[in-house]
């Protein structure tokens, strides 16, 4: 299906309309003008957003933009969780448009005079021959109006009319709409921002249910129709900042990324593949257009379909993260700021482990291996597209926003490394300078060394241990023992043959000649679970346990640390946790296993207690080296 340009299309409302000005009033608090001043990109996730968002204003952007040029990126709102958050809604609304409803007989459908209902006009109208600025769609009110209805004439649809219901989708666009309402109305005090922000809201609900419709008619909804309607909700999000931060004095741009990745046809993206080169040029894209802004603060999408092969399927939920990776790289900050409900990187997650320790630095592969198996604070693919560029992450606390937060670093050019500056600094620092740049690093990991010497007496190397501890829940566990009728090789190509057909990651796998355990995440539909089963069963005889979890001891130490593997797997042992699955070796920095998920708090908690318990000062125990 070819997308309708939505109403907030970067080259309308992006660049001159209500939600940005021309002329900035002159009390407005803007960007620093100080010529050396650098760009700083802040993330803010979307329960920070619905939560959060005048102290987002006055107490983290504010004051931030005396001294550095900032760039603010948002997710989609949520109230209270992500997963009641906006996306998720319009994952729903999506869905609902798939719905068929009973196709009512001829005479329902058609208007006495043979015309159809207003929806048909925003319908097509829009499709057809969407202008740049916001089509006038009819609203859910004007529904039923005889005058809407003989404004134009088409082949009967199956769109509600008078007297008839509306489709399910309806009662979630308003829900999304109400509670966007709503914020307006609890953060906002000027009534004009107010009155803005809230026509705003209503055109793009209005094309969200215009897209729905349209869906619905064709009943489809494809991969990167899907994208589109889940950018709505970053587009909504940055319009509330935008008009939150006017409201606070500071002066701010809305920037919608919705056509920021260049060549893009009604065919998509032929011949692109979502690799560097795409996210390069994504990342000179964004930063031009960010830099257009002069002085106002930007509010940027976190939403940048359309992609190769659509977001959601390629990026996954969380993209916003990447986007802001992109940004600042495209605006060379000195550093990516993103801004959650948790005070950083811990060494196990803290609402699970009450002993568990905020670290002040990690490298960027621990960060990326510790997001991939449970303790999910940043996007996995952020990681890369920052570090490459040498730019610092630093997870910060919306909650707490003078705390220092965990920085995630590259390793510095001079050979320092920055796990050994984290493990010296560990439960032991009082703040990392924010930004931090490499020669700051390079000074702090040679005061580490030199402190650890003072605190050892000059003779022992630096302590070696665990970064942290993770687990990932909903775990199915996949057996498979030949049936010996082909060569190994055979063996194992058509189990991976069938999976790659099935879409499936694995997450975890161990292998012998004749057997193979493969642990997957449990998210597969119970149908397509049974094919895949069904399939598995041509290669040998197939187990299958449900509820299990990926215990992961992650940390770059480890690989010159003798004897870590078997103190984890004894110290399960002694606590009577099952092991179901163990590899170790794929990755150098990672020992991960398969329990039984009811065990999972208490294998969390034992393992911080005894592979991740600081040692006291002066004394050496409890380590193995
Ligand atoms: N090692 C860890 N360090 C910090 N948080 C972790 C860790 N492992 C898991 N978590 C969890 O990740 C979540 C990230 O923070 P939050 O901003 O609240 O989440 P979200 O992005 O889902 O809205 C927290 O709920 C925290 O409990
Ligand atoms: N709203 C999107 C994008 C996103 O990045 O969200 P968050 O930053 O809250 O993880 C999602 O839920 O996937």
């Amino acid at each position: 299906m070819s997308t309708p340009p939505s109403p907030s299309s970067s080259s309308s409302s992006s660049s001159g309309r209500s939600l940005s000005p021309p002329k900035t009033p002159p009390n407005l608090h803007q960007n620093s003008i100080d010529p050396d001043s650098t760009w700083l990109v802040q993330k803010f996730g979307g329960t920070s957003v619905g939560k959060y968002p005048v102290q987002i204003a006055k107490e983290i952007v504010e004051k931030y933009i005396d001294s550095n040029k900032v760039a603010v990126v948002c997710s989609a709102r949520s109230g209270t969780s992500k997963a009641l958050g906006t996306t998720n809604l319009l994952l729903r609304a999506a869905s609902e448009a798939l719905v068929r409803r009973p196709k009512p007989p001829t005479s329902v459908l058609n208007s006495p005079d043979g015309t159809m209902s207003p929806y048909s006009f925003g319908l097509f109208g829009q499709l057809k021959d969407m202008p740049h600025s916001p089509p006038e769609t009819p609203r859910r009110s004007r529904s039923s109006s005889a005058e809407d209805a003989s404004m134009i004439s088409l082949t009967p649809l199956t769109v509600p009319q008078r007297g008839q219901s509306l489709p399910s989708f309806n009662v979630t666009v308003d829900l999304i709409r109400q509670e966007h309402f709503k914020a307006a109305a609890d953060f906002i005090s000027d009534p004009d921002i107010r009155k803005e922000l809230e026509e705003e809201v209503d055109k793009d609900c209005d094309w969200l249910r215009s897209f729905l419709f349209a869906s619905q008619v064709i009943n489809e909804v494809s991969p990167r129709s899907k994208d589109n309607i889940i950018g709505l909700g970053e587009r909504l999000a940055c319009k509330f900042m935008t008009a939150v931060l006017r409201d606070q004095g500071i002066d701010a741009e809305y920037v919608s990324l919705e056509d920021i990745v260049p060549g893009v046809d009604d065919e998509g993206l032929a011949g692109d593949t979502l690799d560097q080169t795409f996210y390069d040029k994504v990342a000179r894209a964004v930063g031009e257009r960010v830099k257009l802004c002069g002085r106002r603060v930007p509010v940027v999408t976190g939403f940048f379909g359309p992609v190769p092969g659509s977001l959601l399927t390629q990026v996954g939920r969380g993209y916003t993260d990447l986007l802001s990776a992109l940004l600042s790289v495209g605006l060379e900050a000195t550093e990516l700021q993103i801004w959650k409900e948790v005070d950083g990187i811990f060494t196990a997650d803290p609402r699970k482990v009450p002993t568990a320790r905020l670290l002040p630095i990690i490298s960027p592969d621990e960060a990326a291996e510790l997001t991939y198996y449970g303790s999910e604070v940043v996007h996995p693919f952020t990681m890369e597209q920052a570090i490459r560029c040498k730019i610092p992450i630093r997870i910060k606390n919306v909650e707490n926003p003078t705390g220092s937060g965990t920085v995630i670093f590259p390793d510095p050019e001079n050979g320092s490394d920055v796990s050994q500056v984290s493990q010296e600094l560990d439960g032991n620092y009082s703040g990392i300078p924010e930004p931090i740049s490499q020669s700051q690093l390079h000074e702090m990991a040679q005061q580490a060394v030199q402190n650890h010497g003072r605190n050892r007496g000059g003779h022992l190397p630096l302590k070696k241990f665990p970064t942290a501890v993770t687990i990932k829940e909903r775990i199915i566990v996949i057996n498979v023992n030949s049936n010996r009728k082909s060569v190994s090789h055979g063996f194992l190509a058509g189990i991976f043959g069938t999976l790659d057909r099935f879409g499936v990651v694995v997450d975890l796998i161990s292998t012998s000649e004749v057997h193979v355990s493969m642990a997957i995440e449990d998210a597969l539909a119970q149908k397509l679970l049974d094919r895949l089963l069904t399939e598995l069963k041509k290669s040998g005889t197939v187990s299958m346990h449900r509820n299990m979890a990926i215990l992961s001891l992650v940390g770059r130490e480890m690989r010159h640390l003798v004897g870590i593997a078997g103190r984890m797997f004894t110290t399960l042992g002694n606590n009577s946790v099952n092991i179901e699955m163990i590899s170790q070796g794929a990755s150098e920095i990672n020992i991960s296993c398969v329990i039984e998920g009811k065990d999972a708090v208490k294998a969390l908690n034992v393992i911080h207690q005894s592979c991740l318990q600081l040692p006291s000062v002066g004394k050496l125990g409890p380590w193995l080296f």
